[in-house]
């Protein structure tokens, strides 16, 4: 018998102004593809075989082969089900099978085969490709060496070019040159692709990527000269063995050197790349999806909070009354609406970065790198961004949920510890918006130029004149608040700009004028990407998936969005008058009227992410509401509950206590 629903869920549900179902196929693509998510993760949840214990209860061993087993599964069920579009993929094994938690094959799906087919010319693809795709042979990107992970061109692992046997010979001549970090290495890969600085004849000519066969085939043990193990236990990704690797002179045929882009010839000559950030390819391709991995996981910590706060009663509003729910308390709405507001901002961004992807690497496939520089400076600033969002309201989301929130029963935490190095992965947060900076700037100046700029900077072109003060608009209007982001991302650009060359002019050299204004540099880079989000927020709500009650709700939700952030960094919009203090104040007011219009709608608009029991794997966040009892049972469940009295109570307490009582 299906367990019935608490009522306050019910109430919410039966009181919302729009229908989910609107949302959630606007969300994924229209009702087809919402029929086969739904398919896929039902198949994935409900599978036998992907039963276990929960991993909270496991030790980080336990974790590790769990994960490993079900990554061996998938393969296997994928196959046989015929599963292999991209977004079919993510239902049923990213969410479905491994509930977003990282596994041991992460590396080889995420970089490895990308790698592969980004990096390899048509001959290694044929060689290579084909044993990697059917797991012949398991393999990772190894990147990042203990003393360097940021600065690429510090990497201290060398391949040396031997034209006499027309090999590689690679070496890590230092402690910190040793490989550290790369997912899946430790225990799992028998291959990887490395990025090692290239010697030829002497000569440096940066990194570049190999494919390097580590373990045996035959006994997975390290090959010779090859050094590999796991870096030990981290804040997350328990089931990842995330690894350390180092190479005395162990030799690799020359073609195994990835020869898209640049090549090295038999006698030793060096053939250059259209552009030698190209091998930097799959890093942009990983940094483009993050923005959709942080946008799903603050979703799904929203989606948590705010159900469990209809559930959750606390206090006493108003004497003799029952006590209310904690999401009507205005404070807990501007915990959890503005992150709501974002997780939306962030999935519509999200699905632009991923189309902005495949567009510009169907132009450089063909030949056109023009694209490159937007690409990555847009990439590197979403993902930033959204990652930065994601762990400031994922940690809200915990601390809204009060004491049940710190408990792993939530599932806050374990979203939190597998998600937040998204700051970190594949490119630092603070550096990779230096680099949306360095873009900006490039931009800025070629606009001072007259020159043409690529679409998402054409505004830099017209910096407008800054308004008459005191002159007040309607700040709810979205068009207004377009505008405003736009002129704070232009008006900052222009400022760090002249920041960088009045450090010039007082005698800096560039890279310490770069320095020096890098912290207007970053929050430049910063402005633009909120523009971007808020402008692309704007564009989907006259999408023609969304009828009228559900469009309202949306762009009540974008409004809040919005105004959150001018709210949040007035300081920016008033330093130039470009908003008056009036137009804060209306901000203000705004914000808590939007608020007391999207409350009936909250539960509804969570729901509209549809992601089931199974896959928000939270006692406080599941549909039904029914968090007491499901919590107990949970807690049973715990290992140290077994059985009544604990051994180590025979081993230490007991004998405490009664030599304790034995002095009385
Ligand atoms: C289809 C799916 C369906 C639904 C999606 C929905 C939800 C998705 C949910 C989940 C998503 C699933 C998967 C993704 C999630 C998780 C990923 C999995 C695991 C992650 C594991 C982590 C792996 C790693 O971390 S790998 C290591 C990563 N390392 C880095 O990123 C290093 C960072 N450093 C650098 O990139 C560079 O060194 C640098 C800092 C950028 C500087 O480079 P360098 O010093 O060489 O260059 P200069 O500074 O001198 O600049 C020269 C010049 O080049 C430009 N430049 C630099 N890089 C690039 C580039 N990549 N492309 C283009 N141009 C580049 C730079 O700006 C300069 O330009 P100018 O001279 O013109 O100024
Ligand atoms: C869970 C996890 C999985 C990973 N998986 C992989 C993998 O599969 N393969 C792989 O190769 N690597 C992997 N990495 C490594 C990861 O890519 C690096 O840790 C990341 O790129 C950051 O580099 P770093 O550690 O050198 O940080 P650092 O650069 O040392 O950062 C430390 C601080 O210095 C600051 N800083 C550094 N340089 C600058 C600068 N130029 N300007 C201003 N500030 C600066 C940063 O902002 C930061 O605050 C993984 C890391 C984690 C945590």
């Amino acid at each position: 018998m299906a367990a019935k629903m608490n009522p306050d869920l019910k109430k919410e549900r039966e009181g919302a102004s729009f229908d989910p179902e609107k949302i959630t196929n606007l969300l994924y693509g229209g009702p087809d593809r919402v029929t086969s998510k739904r398919e896929l993760e039902s198949l994935a949840l409900n599978d036998p075989d992907f039963q276990h214990e929960d991993l909270n209860f496991m030790s980080r061993e336990q974790q590790y082969e769990t994960q490993l087993k079900k990554s061996i599964l998938v393969v296997q069920k994928q196959k046989e089900l015929g599963i292999v579009d991209q977004m079919d993929l993510h239902s049923y094994s990213y969410n479905g099978v491994f509930q977003s938690m990282s596994g041991p094959f992460g590396l080889h799906t995420s970089m490895f085969l990308p790698t592969l087919r980004g990096q390899g010319t048509d001959e290694q693809k044929a060689k290579w490709l084909k044993m990697a795709e059917e797991y012949a042979i398991i393999g990772t990107y190894a990147q990042t060496e203990m003393g360097h992970g940021t600065f690429l061109r510090g990497l201290e692992t060398t391949s040396t070019y031997d034209p006499q046997t027309q090999e590689f010979i690679l070496n890590t001549p230092t402690l910190t040159g040793t490989k550290w970090w790369p997912g899946c290495l430790g225990k799992t890969s028998n291959y990887c692709v490395l990025m090692a600085q290239l010697y030829i004849h002497g000569k440096s000519y940066g990194p570049h990527p190999f494919m390097v066969q580590i373990r045996s085939l035959q006994d997975h043990k390290p090959l010779p000269g090859v050094t590999v193990g796991d870096i030990g236990p981290k804040f997350g990704y328990q089931g990842n063995d995330n690894g350390f690797l180092r190479f005395d002179n162990v030799r690799i045929p020359r073609d195994n050197m990835l020869m898209k882009y640049s090549r090295v010839e038999p006698d030793g000559t060096y053939v250059k790349p259209p552009s030698s950030k190209l091998a930097y390819g799959t890093m942009v391709r990983v940094r483009s999806m993050i923005v959709g991995e942080a946008s799903e996981s603050l979703s799904k910590a929203v989606t948590i909070a705010i159900r469990y706060s209809c559930v959750r009663r606390q206090s006493e509003m108003k004497p003799g009354h029952p006590e209310p729910q904690v999401l009507d308390y205005v404070t807990q709405q501007y915990k959890l609406f503005p992150f709501l507001a974002a997780a939306y901002a962030f999935v519509f961004a999200s699905r632009t970065m991923i189309f902005v992807y495949f567009q510009s690497m169907a132009k450089i496939s063909s030949g056109d790198i023009t694209v490159l520089p937007e690409l990555h400076a847009l990439s590197s600033g979403l993902k930033s961004l959204s990652s930065w969002v994601m762990n400031a309201g994922i940690e809200e989301c915990r601390m809204a949920c009060g004491g049940h929130g710190y408990s792993h029963a939530s599932g806050i935490p374990s979203i939190y510890m597998e998600h937040t190095p998204a700051a970190t992965y594949e490119g630092e947060n603070t550096v990779l918006m230096l680099q949306t900076a360095r873009y900006l700037m490039k931009s800025y100046n070629q606009s001072m130029q007259g020159e043409k700029l690529a679409d998402s900077v054409a505004y830099l072109s017209g910096v407008q004149p800054v308004p008459a003060a005191g002159r007040t608009r309607n700040v709810l209007d979205l068009g207004v608040l377009i505008e405003a982001y736009q002129h704070r991302a232009a008006r900052l650009v222009h400022e760090a700009a002249l920041q960088l060359r009045n450090e010039r002019q007082a005698g800096k050299d560039q890279p310490d004028a770069w320095n020096a204004a890098s912290v207007d540099l970053v929050k430049a880079a910063k402005a633009h990407s909120q523009y971007f989000v808020v402008k692309n927020f704007a564009g989907r709500l006259t999408d023609p998936a969304l009828d009228s009650a559900a469009q309202a709700v949306l762009t009540r939700l974008c409004q809040l969005y919005a105004l959150h952030g001018v709210v949040d960094n007035s300081g920016d919009f008033l330093e130039d008058d470009y908003l008056t203090g009036t137009d804060i104040r209306q901000a203000r007011r705004h914000i808590n009227a939007l608020m007391a219009k999207l409350r009936p709608d909250a539960v509804a608009l969570v729901d509209a992410f549809d992601f089931p029991d199974g896959i928000l794997n939270s006692v406080l966040g599941r549909y039904d509401g029914n968090v007491y009892e499901h919590l107990l049972e949970w807690a049973k469940a715990s290992p140290l509950n077994k059985t009544d009295v604990h051994e180590s109570y025979h081993k230490y307490l007991k004998p405490f206590l009664e030599a304790n009582r034995a002095k009385l």
